[in-house]
């Protein structure tokens, strides 16, 4: 398998205190990886540093090339994508507008003409999202009128509609049922299937151990484990670390 992203020593200190500490890890394309651990353990950090929301040292390679010292926005141009605990949507502007705002770019012919005829180089992005999200039929729709688990939907289509590759995903199953999860799931792994490759951090477990293909496990800024679902869920050292907190869906 071709490896998306490679990151090597990548560490974050915040003050005194080690926050990820010389996390080496890849991702293949195409793969859905999950990254769990205890509150605390640094995966949010991860993401941040990935995606260059914090500094760190150590390097990031998106497709061998080396991201270290870019930028966020530059970063997520070369389609490292990320989405965030909170899900903030904009309000006053529709589904399909949502997406529209993160996928034209300003230069590429007229952000507004874009915004308003719903063409120009966005407009493939955004549908494509649409479709691959199932949200077709929220698109004329304002986010006050979808449930939590359309929102996160929507804040996943952000992300791929923008260019995203490797979407990094923190914490999508946070505020939904069971019901909704299992959806998000499902759609989580049509994307891949269409090619996208994903980075999920979240605490639901029957999330993570459902869809991923494979799982890093973080403790304390440092990766403790990693392996297939079942391999993790058997792991001596991750029960004690986290899933014996969180008890162990079959
Ligand atoms: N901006 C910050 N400034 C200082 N310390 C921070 C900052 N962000 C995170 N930390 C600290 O870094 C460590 C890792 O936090 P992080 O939020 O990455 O953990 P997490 O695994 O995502 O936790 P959770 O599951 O609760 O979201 C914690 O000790 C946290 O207090």
């Amino acid at each position: 398998m071709k490896e998306i992203l490679r990151t090597d020593g990548l560490s974050v200190d915040y003050g005194g205190n080690r926050a990820l500490d010389e996390v080496s890890l890849s991702i293949g394309e195409g793969e859905l990886v999950g990254l769990i651990g205890p509150n605390g353990a640094g995966k949010t950090t991860f993401i941040d540093a990935l995606t260059g929301f914090t500094t760190s040292t150590g390097r990031v390679a998106l497709r061998g090339v080396d991201l270290s010292r870019e930028r966020p926005h530059l970063r997520a141009r070369k389609g490292l994508a990320r989405t965030w605990q909170s899900a903030e949507l904009y309000d006053e502007l529709t589904v399909r507008e949502n997406l529209e705002v993160g996928a034209v770019r300003p230069g590429s012919g007229g952000y507004w003409r874009e915004l308003f005829t719903g063409r120009g180089r966005g407009h493939e992005p955004v549908k494509r999202a649409l479709d691959l999200l199932e949200l077709n039929h929220l698109a004329d729709d304002l986010p006050d009128s979808l449930t939590q688990g359309q929102r996160k939907s929507v804040d996943v289509a952000r992300a791929l509609a923008a260019g995203g590759e490797l979407l990094c995903l923190d914490e999508p199953a946070a505020g939904l049922d069971s019901e909704e999860s299992e959806e998000l799931g499902t759609r989580l792994r049509s994307l891949v299937d269409a090619g996208s490759s994903i980075l999920l951090v979240d605490h639901d477990m029957g999330l993570v151990l459902g869809v991923c293909d494979r799982i890093y496990v973080l403790d304390l800024g440092r990766l403790i484990a990693t392996g297939t679902p079942d391999e993790i869920r058997s792991s001596e050292i991750v029960i004690d670390a986290y899933l014996g907190q969180e008890g162990v869906p079959a």
